[in-house]
């Protein structure tokens, strides 16, 4: 397995960005909004993984209550798998609690799927899975 992505919280794109673009980091590409998640995504590749700035685009995002109640910073770790399904199967046979019953569509083509902080111990953790053919 391997680490997919960091995600930041920010209420503003361009502020969240500073410190990673005088680190000498580009965004991967546009900015890209995810309406199902309530998002809008910038990318920075950082060796294999991504670093993404999330900023909310409506006011029942996930990250308009994480912002107001927590402020800007990290918010969720995402992990890469190949099978999706199959890795829900195996960890909700372990008791995993995910946060929705299916996968949803995430960035860039993929298919997310959210396991509760408590079970993170503390952490929100992301599963992803990547069309076939995708780097990052
Ligand atoms: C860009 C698209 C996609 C991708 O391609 O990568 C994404 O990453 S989308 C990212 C945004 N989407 C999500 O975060 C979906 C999953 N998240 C949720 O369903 C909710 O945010 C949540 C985790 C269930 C929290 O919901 P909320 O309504 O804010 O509930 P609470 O405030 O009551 O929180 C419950 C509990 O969890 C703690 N918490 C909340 N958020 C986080 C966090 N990001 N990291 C760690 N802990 C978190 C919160 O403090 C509460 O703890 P207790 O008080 O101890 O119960
Ligand atoms: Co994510």
């Amino acid at each position: 397995m391997t680490l997919d992505h960091l995600a930041i919280a920010t209420p503003d794109l361009d502020l969240g960005s500073a410190p990673y673009t005088a680190l000498g980091l580009h965004p991967e590409g546009p900015d890209e909004d995810v309406p199902t998640q309530g998002v809008r995504v910038r990318a920075f590749v950082v060796g294999g993984s991504l670093i993404e700035l999330l900023m909310p685009t409506r006011p029942e995002s996930p990250l308009t209550s994480f912002l107001q109640k927590r402020g800007a910073g990290l918010h969720h770790l995402a992990f890469r798998v190949g099978d999706l399904d199959a890795e829900m199967r195996r960890l909700r046979e372990q008791g995993a609690a995910f946060l929705s019953p299916e996968p949803q569509p995430g960035r860039a083509g993929t298919q997310v799927a959210f396991l509760h902080p408590r079970w993170g111990a503390g952490t929100l953790i992301e599963l992803v899975e990547h069309p076939a053919g995708s780097r990052h």
